[in-house]
């Protein structure tokens, strides 16, 4: 099924923008933070489509994209030519999964024992206006930390986002991790509004361009101008280091809008 919605498109190597992938950041580029992607996003990411490769590469595990940017009836990875979630550690080409490693594999599970239980003692002793459940989610490239808990409903995660910009409780947090175990080679990385997520220093969203430039071995296309859209391009963004590789062309935009503004003009769309 994957294959045969890729096939209305020309063929990664006939794209008429010779050698182009468009990369997007998800949550506030594409979408509303944890929202859907408007049909006027969809409509032009397809126009988009038949002119250079795209993908996403989002921080969130694939099923939050699968309900961002899919529907129930259509599959991400028909929609993109590249799906990266988790930064790329989940991967799929043209609907099909890539290989990958995972963040378990990689740290081992002494160290990620010491690391979840430093991170829920820590919260233990945070008082909060609110606490939900699911403070730590384990993923296959990442852990997720959330102070509030992952099933905070959107009205409380507002609030916490608001909370946190006074009271810096993710801020402290990952100074004292960073304190705790500066030796496990992690990076921290604030991306979205209630949590912060923790990964291999080296495989935030950069990590994904192995699979776009792996694709000069498989369809003999090299990707001389990746373009890069992200929101949080600045430093400590979850969208800095792919913005200022020196592999990418990088586009700061203010949201979804922005997005399709920066689009228009560069494509002419
Ligand atoms: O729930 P939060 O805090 O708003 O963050 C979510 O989105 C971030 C940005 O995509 C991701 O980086 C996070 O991993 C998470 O999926
Ligand atoms: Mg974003
Ligand atoms: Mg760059």
């Amino acid at each position: 099924m994957a294959t045969e919605a890729a096939s209305i498109y020309p063929s990664l190597e006939n794209r008429p923008v010779k050698g182009t992938i468009c990369l997007f950041d998800v949550d506030e580029t594409l979408t509303p933070a944890r929202s859907s992607a408007s049909p006027e996003m969809l409509e032009l990411l397809s126009k988009l489509r038949h002119k250079c490769a795209i993908g996403y590469v989002g921080g969130s595990d694939f099923s939050k994209q699968q309900e961002q940017l899919g529907t129930s009836s259509i599959p991400v990875t028909t929609l993109f030519d590249f799906c990266f979630a988790e930064n790329g550690l989940i991967a799929y080409r043209l609907g099909k999964p890539l290989a990958t490693t995972s963040f378990i594999q990689w740290l081992g599970e002494e160290k990620y024992q010491n690391l979840v239980d430093f991170c829920l003692k820590y919260i233990a002793n945070v008082k909060l206006p609110k606490k939900r459940g699911t403070f730590v989610e384990f993923r296959n490239g990442m852990v997720n930390v959330s102070p509030i808990g992952r099933n905070a409903s959107m009205q409380e995660r507002n609030e916490f986002e608001e909370y946190d910009k006074i009271h810096h409780i993710r801020e402290d947090m990952v100074e004292a991790l960073k304190k705790e175990f500066p030796d496990y080679g992690l990076t921290f990385s604030i991306g979205g509004k209630i949590s912060f997520d923790v990964f291999p220093t080296g495989w935030d969203k950069t990590y994904c361009l192995r699979h776009v430039e792996a694709e000069k071995h498989i369809s003999g296309t090299e990707y001389k101008t990746i373009h890069f859209f992200g929101d949080k391009c600045y430093p400590g963004g979850n969208d800095f280091e792919i913005f200022s590789d020196s592999r990418t062309v990088g586009h700061s935009v203010s949201g979804p809008e922005d997005t399709m503004k920066k689009l228009k003009e560069l494509f002419d769309l």
